[in-house]
């Protein structure tokens, strides 16, 4: 690989819990959630052009190229840092949209990460994630790659050491759409405040489970099935729905249990993101 190219990863994430604590003034909802990422994901392919040409050369079905996050994120960078460069991106989507697992701000990311290294434009994690958060709340912990304890609208982060499990992961056939469930006049606003120490000691939930089964009976059905073999959560708004499992071995068992219609993969949870991995060893 030569200094014009580039390929890096762009892992799906997890909230291991995610409480609603309040809401503000301007709608956003104040968050208590513990991410963790996952070694899996889409895969970024940036290529470095020297007129000021930037082109997404992959079709996101449903997006338009100027709309995707990818897009989104280079143009950010290019005002922000001044650079006169362009880029021709591609991307291998795997992960599900829509899916509460944060493909779209992850993509955002890795495009933050990638472009600051191919344009030399020497931004620091900071600069990037302060880009970040105006793609998206999830942005800024993708930047950053380390498992976190995250409050506010999910962008005040504190790094934690957590287990790392592997996960089966089950995307029920839906898109659920985030501003949707948070604007739902049933969704619990006021649970209380909890710790990291109370979270190790008694979990926590997920606030808007209740209101994205009652929505999405899918997502629903597919939650009692996984529950018969292991805790069954969901991540973020949903649809994903994931178990945590000791080795990948038991994570396996269960998927081949499960209908083979049903879009499933398994992973292992990371407390350094992948994408950070990837940077390092090139370094
Ligand atoms: C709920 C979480 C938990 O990780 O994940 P997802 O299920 O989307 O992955 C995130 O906070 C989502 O982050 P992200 O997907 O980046 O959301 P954004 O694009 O910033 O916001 C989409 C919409 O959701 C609502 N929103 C989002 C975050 C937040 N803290 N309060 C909100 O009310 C707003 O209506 C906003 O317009
Ligand atoms: N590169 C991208 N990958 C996925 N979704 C994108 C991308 N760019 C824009 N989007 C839009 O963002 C929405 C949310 O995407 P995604 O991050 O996959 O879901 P979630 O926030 O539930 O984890 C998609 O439905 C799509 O309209």
């Amino acid at each position: 690989m030569n200094s014009t190219t580039l390929s890096l990863p762009a892992p799906a994430k997890l909230n291991l819990f995610l409480h609603i604590t309040g809401r503000r003034a301007n709608g956003y909802h104040e968050l208590q959630t513990l991410f963790q990422f996952l070694d899996y994901g889409d895969t970024l392919h940036f290529n470095r052009r020297d007129d000021d040409q930037l082109q997404l050369l992959t079709d996101l079905p449903g997006v338009d190229a100027e709309d995707n996050l990818i897009m989104r994120a280079a143009r950010l960078l290019r005002e922000a840092s001044g650079s006169q460069l362009g880029a021709d991106i591609r991307l291998e989507k795997v992960l599900p949209m829509g899916g509460g697992i944060g493909g779209g701000s992850s993509d955002a990311a890795t495009t933050l990460l990638g472009l600051n290294q191919l344009w030399q434009t020497g931004l620091s994690l900071e600069q990037l994630a302060e880009l970040g958060i105006r793609l998206g709340a999830d942005v800024p912990v993708f930047v950053h790659g380390k498992a976190a304890w995250a409050e506010g609208v999910g962008e005040q982060l504190t790094p934690v050491e957590l287990d790392e499990p592997w996960f089966l992961v089950v995307a029920p056939d839906c898109h659920v759409s985030t501003a949707e469930i948070f604007s739902d006049q049933r969704l619990t606003r006021d649970t209380s405040p909890i710790t990291l120490a109370a979270f190790r000691e008694h979990g926590g939930r997920n606030d808007c489970l209740p209101v994205v089964t009652t929505r999405y009976p899918e997502i629903r059905n597919t939650l009692i099935l996984l529950n018969k073999y292991c805790e069954a959560k969901m991540t973020g708004t949903g649809s994903c729905l994931f178990g945590a499992f000791p080795n990948e071995c038991e994570a396996d068992k269960v998927r081949a249990r499960l209908p083979a219609t049903l879009r499933s993969f398994v992973a292992r949870g990371c407390n350094v993101s992948p994408l950070h991995r990837a940077l390092q060893k090139q370094a």
